[in-house]
């Protein structure tokens, strides 16, 4: 990041995709228009940093005098990454339930009891060291924003302890306290909500930016659509903006409530009814799909229809849901690579979903794209274009630019 004061100039861009505006002061998301035309690629381009934000972008030729030069030779630059979904506060292993589903186990989401047990038994030092591991190699990997949910400790302090350790790393803290209802609270689940909505939110909330729910009745450890009101309702009562993990495992109410209420992102959304794509094309500027197919990778659950939503006028991210359960990776460059692929998007639409998509699922305007005013996010690729991204999966393409 550059110092306060001092600029550098970032030149030898040899493409840069700026998934901003031909004026490059607003995110391009107008659906009516190309995604391939969206992207405001420019050639031969160099981009001004200064102050942690973009001061300027244009023709290399042209660019003004900086402090520092910075030289990527002909590379490709895109905007950082944008992840709006990730679990990256836990301890423990969950591979042996990773080959369980490889060997035709279903998740149901029973499993995150063991990452609770770990989690709650990890020193706040050992959660630590693990969160920052985990965000070196998101960067690494071309993420410059992060939301970080809390959710494997489930009880008042564990969670907040959880989010003040999200909070170290990122603005984009989520309170999760409704992950799962805890083995030690089944035989009353009432009196979980209660605590939820209760003691662990009023814990919580000052540490969190969001409040979020697993809202979903194809699993007896989730929550019900009322159970999934409920907190989403205390939660913006105390000021939090509105998350959903909906329609995950089968058909559910989720993705209907976050619409409803207004929250800003419904994610997962692999079991969407047409009345429910047809409520998110009408909240298709308050409400974002957010779409995971990490997960579906993992689980071997059927993958989302992202032509679906984007045919209809839906508004769609990307995003990891890095988590021990159903997808321990945080590479987005991989998410990528599986939308193109698995969800039939082209590379210029799942660059704008895991740019510009990420930014609105979080209600950012200052991350997800390169222009005068945003933040100095850049991911450099060691490739000549963003269609690299799915045409080399796996491959350690795109690296935050660290100045
Ligand atoms: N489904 C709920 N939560 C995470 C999985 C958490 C876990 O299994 O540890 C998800 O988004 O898939
Ligand atoms: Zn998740």
């Amino acid at each position: 990041m550059t110092g306060a004061g001092s600029s550098t100039v970032v030149t030898g861009i040899g493409r840069l995709v700026t998934c901003a505006g031909p004026d490059g002061d607003v995110p391009v998301t107008d659906r009516s228009v190309p995604a391939a035309e969206r992207l405001g690629v420019r050639e031969d381009a160099a981009v001004v940093l200064e102050a942690g934000a973009v001061a300027w972008v244009g023709p290399a030729g042209d660019a003004p005098a900086a402090d520092r030069r910075v030289d990527v030779g002909g590379r490709a630059v895109v905007p950082g990454f944008v992840d709006s979904h990730s679990h990256l506060v836990h301890a423990g292993d969950r591979s042996a339930e990773f080959a369980a589903r490889m060997a035709g186990e279903p998740y149901d989401g029973g499993g995150i009891g063991v990452s609770v047990a770990a989690t709650r038994a990890a020193s706040d030092d050992e959660l630590r060291g693990l969160l920052a591991e985990r965000v070196v190699a998101a960067r690494a990997l071309g993420t410059t924003t992060l939301e970080v949910k809390s959710g494997y400790g489930l009880t008042v302090e564990d969670e907040a302890r959880a989010l003040r350790l999200a909070g170290e790393v990122t603005a984009e803290t989520t309170f999760l306290g409704a992950h799962v209802v805890p083995p030690e609270a089944r035989a009353d689940r009432g009196s979980y909500v209660d605590l939820v909505t209760g003691p662990m939110l009023a814990a919580c909330a000052p540490h969190a930016r969001w409040v979020d729910v697993f809202c979903e009745p194809n699993s007896p450890h989730a929550f019900t659509g009322e159970e999934s009101r409920a907190v989403l309702v205390a939660g913006r009562d105390a000021g939090l903006g509105l998350r959903v993990h909906g329609n995950q495992l089968g058909p559910g109410p989720g993705a209907r409530l976050a619409v409803e209420l207004g929250a800003a992102a419904v994610d997962h959304c692999t079991f969407l009814s047409d009345d429910d794509v047809a409520a998110l094309v009408d909240a298709a500027d308050t409400t974002v799909a957010t779409l995971l197919p990490g997960v579906e990778f993992s689980t071997r659950m059927p993958y989302p229809n992202a032509r679906r939503l984007l045919d209809a006028g839906a508004s769609v991210a990307l995003a990891s849901d890095c988590n021990p359960g159903t997808c321990n990776t945080s590479s987005m460059p991989f998410v990528l690579a599986l939308a193109v692929r698995e969800l039939r998007m082209t590379a210029a639409e799942a660059l704008v979903a895991a740019t510009v998509g990420g930014a609105r699922a979080l209600r950012r305007e200052d991350v997800g794209r390169v222009a005068v005013g945003s933040r100095a996010d850049l991911a450099v690729l060691e490739a000549p274009s963003h269609e690299h991204l799915a045409y080399r999966p796996g491959m350690p393409l795109a690296r935050a630019l660290d100045l």
